[in-house]
């Protein structure tokens, strides 16, 4: 699918890494390095502005990478952008780390998935239909 975007960063457009990844990487775009200290979080600006289709948003998820070498992760994982946004995409990120992490502009902070979503009407009602789960959840069915 085409999305049309407004580049106002020094990188280039976020690609696919690979032939079949999901997510497209976003670069940090900053004025000066951000030290994110441990639990502290920070709105990382992108530089990037887009426009999805009606029906589609994007989810802005946590690099594995990041969050398993440095505790680098996303406070609202993940993000929502929706599709009638017209603002600067941001990332969220929390240092869940002991150490302080340090954020350059350029670097590739976290991904995001375009993705289609439904859009519901409510139909009122008493009563739901009955299921062999019923109301059970939070584990219910035990663990092993
Ligand atoms: O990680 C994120 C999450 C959101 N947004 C932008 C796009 C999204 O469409 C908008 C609103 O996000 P959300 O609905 O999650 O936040 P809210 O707290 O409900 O704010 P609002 O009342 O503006 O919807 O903020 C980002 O740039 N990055
Ligand atoms: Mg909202």
């Amino acid at each position: 699918m085409i999305v049309k975007v407004i580049n106002k960063s020094g990188n280039a457009l976020p690609a696919y890494e690979t032939l079949h990844a999901a997510g497209m990487d976003l670069r940090a775009e900053v004025e000066a390095p951000i030290t994110l200290k441990p639990l502290e979080r920070t709105l990382v600006p992108t530089g990037l502005f887009i426009e999805l289709p009606e029906g589609y948003e994007a989810q802005i998820r946590p690099r594995s990478g990041l969050a398993y070498k440095h505790g680098i992760s996303i406070v609202n994982s993940p993000g929502t952008i929706d599709a009638d946004y017209r603002g600067e995409i941001k990332v969220l990120l929390v240092n869940l780390s002991a150490e302080n992490f340090v954020i350059n502009t350029g670097e590739r902070i976290a991904q995001m998935i375009v993705a289609r979503h439904e859009r519901v009407e409510w139909l009122e009602a008493y009563e739901l239909n009955e299921t062999s789960r019923g109301t059970g959840g939070y584990g219910h069915t035990g663990i092993g």
